[in-house]
């Protein structure tokens, strides 16, 4: 409990560090509300880096956000996102914008010679992302898709216990993201599908990107998807359960729901954020992927023996901090790319494009084609 009470903290008022003297600048396209715990708090505890300017379409909603996060530097108006990334002294650009927005608006900063942590879900398409990471190539900036927990060390543990044979081959992985009714308003950019909405772009993605990760290669088909259209919009997808087929002959389970109903129509049921995977020798899960710095469990259930759990909040090494957030290991790998040293762990260019082609191919499957240009 202790350790739980200092890591929120420490989390919500982080150490304040000095400032190098030539501090890598962000600027943030939108007074997104993840921008805070996304961005802004982990910044602060980097040594390396500062937000330097914030871009909003209304003027007293950037001053207002500029305010709260003290950003010194304020766009507003038809062409406050454009000013701000032609800004010269913006070196990274932080795109938190609506999905369908994060394509155009990548595209424009890394024209503009800028580095982009890009939100998850990269882009609408398999197609959009190529085409930002040939830009990010040919004008060498970095373009990060913020997958943000798997950066985090009980991520990569439970990837190194998969991974290491001890317990075989993996026969089947599980990993959902639902949470309660009532989380996600009517109006929330999760339900427009003009800007990319839909439970599997929003949440979806994540054990997408899970299951990708941990079995190590691309699926070679999707077995069966259902869905269920969301009430106000039915070409919104409301939840998504799928099946996934790799080559090696392991399975998927991939599920996701923005409005899970209550239990006898009144108990609100508990979000579902974890991962499980059977392999021939036993289980191995760890609770609560997407904020295992709040709390997390990883469970090890060999099929004979006993069984054991682990909580791991820092590298094997003992770099990082107890309380430091997926995001703020993110960033750490972020800056280390930007500065030319080798980051513990990254999203690469193929992972993000092949990622963006399952979730396609499953939308797909479920026949809500998003507008997708692909086959
Ligand atoms: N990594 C993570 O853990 C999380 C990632 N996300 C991702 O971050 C992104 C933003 O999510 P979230 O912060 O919840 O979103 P918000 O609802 O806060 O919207 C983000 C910003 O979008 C801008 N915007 C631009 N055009 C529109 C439009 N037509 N309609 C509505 N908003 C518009 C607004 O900017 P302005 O201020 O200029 O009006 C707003 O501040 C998404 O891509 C989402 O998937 C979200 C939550 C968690
Ligand atoms: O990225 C996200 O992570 C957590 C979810 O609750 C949220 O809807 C999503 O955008």
């Amino acid at each position: 409990m202790l350790g739980f009470m200092t890591r929120m903290y420490s989390i919500l008022y982080p150490p304040k560090v000095e400032k190098t003297t030539n501090p890598i600048r962000f600027g943030i396209l939108g007074a997104a509300r993840i921008a805070p715990i996304a961005l802004i708090l982990a910044v602060a505890s980097h040594p390396e880096c500062i937000i330097l300017g914030v871009a909003a379409r209304d003027e007293k909603r950037a001053k207002a956000f500029a305010k709260k996060h003290q950003i010194s530097k304020i766009y507003y108006g038809p062409f406050g996102y454009q000013n701000l990334i032609d800004d010269p002294e913006i070196d990274v650009i932080y795109n938190p914008l609506p999905n369908g927005l994060h394509f155009e608006w990548t595209a424009k900063a890394l024209e503009a010679g800028k580095n982009v942590l890009l939100e998850k879900p990269s882009t609408n398409t398999a197609e959009e992302i190529q085409k930002l990471f040939e830009i990010a190539t040919k004008k060498n900036l970095v373009l990060l898709e913020a997958f943000h927990y798997r950066f985090h060390p009980s991520f990569l543990r439970l990837k190194e216990i998969v991974q290491s044979g001890e317990f075989g081959k993996i026969v089947s992985v599980k990993s959902e993201l639902k949470v309660p009714r009532g989380l996600v308003p009517n109006d929330d950019i999760r339900l427009d599908y003009s800007l990319g909405g839909g439970a599997l772009m929003d949440m979806g993605v994540y054990p997408i990107s899970v299951v990708r990760a941990l079995v190590g290669t691309e699926p070679v088909s999707v077995v069966s998807a259902n869905y269920t259209a969301h009430s106000k919009d039915p070409s919104v997808d409301r939840c998504v359960d799928a099946v996934l087929a790799f080559p090696n002959g392991a399975t998927a389970e991939i599920g996701c729901d923005l409005q899970v109903h209550p239990r006898l129509g009144f108990i609100p049921k508990w979000p579902s954020t974890y991962i499980k995977v059977q392999l021939e020798g036993g289980e191995v899960s760890l609770s609560n992927f997407p904020a295992p710095y709040i709390f997390h469990s990883i469970r090890i259930k060999p099929r004979s023996g006993k069984t054991r759990s682990e909580t791991v909040y820092r590298y094997k090494n003992g770099e990082g901090e107890d309380w430091w957030t997926t995001y703020r290991y993110q960033l750490e790998a972020f800056m280390d790319k930007l500065k030319g040293r080798d980051p513990k762990t990254w999203m690469t260019a193929e992972d993000s494009i092949n990622q963006m082609k399952v979730v396609e191919t499953v939308y797909i499957k479920i026949t809500i084609v998003k507008g997708l240009n692909v086959f």
